[in-house]
Order: structure tokens, then C-alpha cells, then sequence
């Protein structure tokens, strides 16, 4: 199966998942990148079934509403059962990197509103430990050389993502070579750094539910603790 076919099957995976459990007046919150694409579209099927959606980027945003979905700022729409997004990364616990389409701020902040986190990925996406993937840090522009200096002491090398803009207006820091062993420890302290927006390891909030696309078919595994 290609990447593109296993990225399908998540989506329809979760689709299934929430199908359900969803209620006329559920808000669901919706994650950004080609995963999240595929969901919207199927998502779509099931538009009176449900209220509308909170949007995770700008691009999500218009793509629900293309379908018709409609889009709710999260300070309206009080508590999301769902949150339904991709990643870069996942390990065994659950926990993710994520940002590598740059809205991780906005994804970071509907994930922590939504009751259920369900993480859609296709295989590749898993490994042992976080950090092959490149860690994506949203920082507020006049701080870039001294979040820069920062992630140097703790070990990372950090490279601009040029000519990239957030939806918040900020630029993003790609950290190469970090060593991620102890997920919330690090996710902790780049957030302690000042001018740091926040980053995309989702470790204090990991995912509650991974559906993992595989060339066997859709793996389902929850978090052990949720
Ligand atoms: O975190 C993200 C965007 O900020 C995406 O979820 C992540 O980059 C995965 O993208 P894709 O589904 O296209 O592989």
C-alpha cells in the first residue's frame, strides 16, 4: 500500500470511531497536514450529524468550510469530545512530534481542550524514540537568536525554517539532533525558554488513542493510562 492509501485508511478509521459516539451538538477539533485532509473529506459524509468543527490552522479552517462544516472559534465552542490529528512522530507511550506543517500551537491548544485525542498515522510514523524528526519550536521572531543560543545548551541544533510564517505570526526553530529520551522533561523546558510560543512534543498531553496505518490493516492501540 502506498503512504497515501494507509493515510486514507486512519482517516476512515477514525471516522468510524467517532461516527457513533458523535451527537447532534458535538464540536469536533480538527488537526492539520494530509492525514488531517483526508479525515475532513470523509468527515464531511457525516455533516448533519453533527454541529460543526474547531479548526487547528487557517488551511483547516477553509477546507471544512469548503465542505460546508462550520467552523467555531474554540472560545465559543466549550468542550470538544474529539481532537483528530497526524504527526510526525508517535512512540509506544503515545507521546508526539508534531509541527512539521508549522500549526502546533493552535494543534497543542485543541488537543488540550478535547476530552478524546485520537492521533491518525501511517506506519512510518513510529519509532522507538522521538527525535529522528526534526522538533518543531514556535518562537516569537525577536527572540530567534536567543532561543537559538538556548537550544544550543541543551543540546540541539537548531536551524530557521526560512521564509515560514505561522498562522500566529511567529517563525519556526527546527531542532535536529536533540536527544529526546525523556519526552516531557525536554517539552518543559524549551517551553521554559523566553520567547518560546511552545513546541511540538505533545508529551504532557500525549494522544489517548493512536490508529496506526499499517500494510496488515488499521492497529488500534489507546494509551495504557487513559
Ligand atoms: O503536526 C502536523 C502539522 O503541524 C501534522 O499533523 C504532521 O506534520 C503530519 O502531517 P501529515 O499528516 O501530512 O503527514
Amino acid at each position: 500500500m502506498t503512504q497515501d492509501e494507509l493515510k486514507k485508511a486512519v482517516a476512515k478509521a477514525a471516522v468510524d470511531y467517532i461516527a457513533p459516539r458523535l451527537e447532534r451538538d458535538s464540536v469536533v477539533g480538527v488537526g492539520t497536514g494530509s492525514t488531517a485532509n483526508f479525515f475532513i473529506d470523509m468527515l464531511a459524509e457525516l455533516k448533519n450529524e453533527f454541529d460543526g468543527a474547531v479548526a487547528s490552522s487557517e488551511a483547516t479552517a477553509e477546507r471544512l468550510k469548503s465542505h460546508g462544516i462550520p467552523v467555531y472559534d474554540l472560545n465559543s465552542a466549550g468542550e470538544l469530545e474529539f481532537y483528530v490529528d497526524g504527526a510526525d512522530e508517535t512512540n509506544e507511550h503515545l507521546e508526539l512530534i508534531k509541527g512539521g506543517g508549522g500549526a502546533l500551537t493552535r494543534e497543542k491548544i485543541v488537543a488540550e481542550v478535547a476530552k478524546t485525542f485520537i492521533c491518525i498515522a501511517d506506519e512510518s510514523k513510529k519509532v522507538g524514540v522521538l527525535g529522528e524528526f526534526p522538533l518543531p519550536v514556535e518562537v516569537i521572531p525577536m527572540a530567534r537568536s536567543l532561543v537559538g543560543r538556548e537550544i544550543v545548551k541543551l543540546g540541539g541544533d537548531p536551524v530557521y525554517r526560512d521564509g515560514f510564517t505561522t498562522d500566529n505570526g511567529n517563525i519556526i526553530l527546527d531542532i535536529y539532533n536533540m536527544d529526546i529520551s525523556r519526552p516531557i522533561q525536554i517539552e518543559e523546558r524549551l517551553n521554559n525558554i523566553v520567547g518560546v510560543v511552545t513546541n511540538g512534543l505533545f508529551a504532557r498531553r500525549p494522544a489517548d488513542l493512536l490508529l496506526l496505518g499499517t500494510s496488515r490493516g488499521v492497529e488500534s492501540i489507546a494509551r495504557k493510562d487513559s
